[in-house]
C-alpha cells in the first residue's frame, strides 16, 4: 500500500431522512497499520468498513487512496455456482495471476485453511464454516494492500481462526493495511495498533482512555548482522524492540504475530539467528481455582 486511505468528515444515512449512523468521521489508514474497530450491536461498524473497503459511499465527507482491497464479509454468499477451487483459481486470474499460479495459490490456500479435501464440492453444498474459509481464502489470495474483515472468523474453526489470524500478520508484515471488527476481545489481542470504538455516531480512539489492551506477548532473543538494523518486515511486526548489543535484540511480539516474525528473520539474507524464544506465561486455568 503506498499512500494512506483517509476519511474525511465522513457522515452516512440510509434513505434521505434516516438517522444519521456516521457523523464527522476522520480516520487514516496508513501502510503496514493493524486497525480494530469496536462497539456496541447496530452502532455503525459494518456500515464503517464498507466505507474503508469502498463497497458504500458516504453520503457526506470524502474518502480519499485507492488501495487494491479485499473484504471478507460475516455472511458469505455460499450459493456460487462454482466449486472452491474453480472459484478460486478464476479469481487468481482476475488478479493478473496466470492459470497455473491460479490453481497453485487457490490450493495453498484451501490447504492453508483446511479445506482442501472440498476444493472440488459445488459451494451450494459446503458447510457454514467451510464457505467462510472460501470467504477468508478469496480475500488473501490477491495479497490485497487493505485486508477489511467483519467478523470474518464468525463460523471458523480454531485451526482456521489461528491461520487467519496469521494471514493478518502476514499482510501488514508485507506492508499491507488490516481492519477488523470481531466480537471476541482476545483476537488478535496486543496486535492492534490502533483500536477505535463506534459510538454516538462517531469513533472514539481507544488509547485516548490510556488503556490500550495488553495481550499475550512472546519474548524473541535475535542476532543479526552488527549495524544493520531489523528488516522492516519483522520492525512492523512486533511491539518492542531493545537492543540487548550489537546486532542483538529483544522483541516483544504478539502470540498471533509470532510465526511469521520467525519466518521473516530466518529468511533474511542473511539470515538472523534466533537465540532463545519465551512464550508468555499460561493464563490461569478458570476450571482449577478453589
Ligand atoms: N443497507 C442499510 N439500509 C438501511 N439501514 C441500514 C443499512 N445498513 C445498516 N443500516 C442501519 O445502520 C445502523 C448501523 O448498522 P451497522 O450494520 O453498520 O452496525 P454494526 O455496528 O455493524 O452492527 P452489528 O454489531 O449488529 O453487526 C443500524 O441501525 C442498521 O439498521
Amino acid at each position: 500500500m503506498q499512500r494512506d486511505l483517509r476519511l474525511i468528515a465522513v457522515g452516512r444515512r440510509y434513505g434521505i431522512r434516516g438517522p444519521w449512523v456516521l457523523r464527522g468521521v476522520d480516520l487514516t489508514i496508513a501502510p503496514g497499520t493493524l486497525t480494530r474497530v469496536e462497539g456496541a450491536n447496530g452502532t455503525g461498524k459494518s456500515t464503517l468498513l464498507r466505507l474503508l473497503a469502498r463497497l458504500d459511499a458516504p453520503t457526506e465527507g470524502r474518502v480519499t487512496g485507492r488501495p487494491r482491497t479485499a473484504y471478507v464479509p460475516e455472511r458469505f454468499p455460499a450459493a456460487l455456482p462454482f466449486t472452491p477451487l474453480g472459484y478460486l483459481t478464476h479469481l487468481g486470474t482476475v488478479h493478473g495471476l496466470s492459470r497455473p499460479s491460479a490453481t497453485r495459490a487457490a490450493g495453498t490456500w484451501l490447504e492453508r485453511f483446511g479445506v482442501a479435501a472440498h476444493a472440488g464440492t459445488p459451494m451450494a453444498r459446503l458447510s457454514k464454516g467451510s464457505s467462510q474459509k472460501v470467504a477468508v481464502a478469496q480475500a488473501l489470495l490477491g495479497e490485497p494492500e487493505l485486508l477489511v474483515l467483519d467478523e470474518a472468523w464468525t463460523g471458523l474453526d480454531a485451526a482456521a481462526r489461528a491461520e487467519l489470524e496469521r494471514a493478518v500478520a502476514e499482510r501488514t508484515a508485507a506492508g499491507g493495511a488490516v481492519v477488523f471488527v470481531d466480537h471476541d476481545p482476545r483476537r488478535l489481542a496486543g496486535a492492534p495498533d490502533a483500536t477505535y470504538t463506534v459510538l454516538d455516531r462517531g469513533l472514539k480512539h481507544r488509547t485516548e482512555d490510556g488503556s490500550p489492551p495488553a495481550g499475550p506477548l512472546a519474548l524473541v532473543a535475535v542476532r543479526g548482522p552488527a549495524g544493520g538494523g531489523l528488516p522492516p518486515d519483522a520492525a512492523r511486526t512486533v511491539t518492542s524492540v531493545q537492543e540487548t548489543g550489537p546486532g542483538s535484540y529483544r522483541l516483544a511480539v504478539p502470540v498471533s504475530h509470532s510465526d511469521v516474525l520467525l519466518r521473516v528473520l530466518l529468511t533474511a539474507r542473511p539470515p538472523w539467528h534466533v537465540v532463545s524464544v519465551t512464550p508468555p506465561p499460561e493464563p490461569p486455568d478458570p476450571e482449577s481455582r478453589p
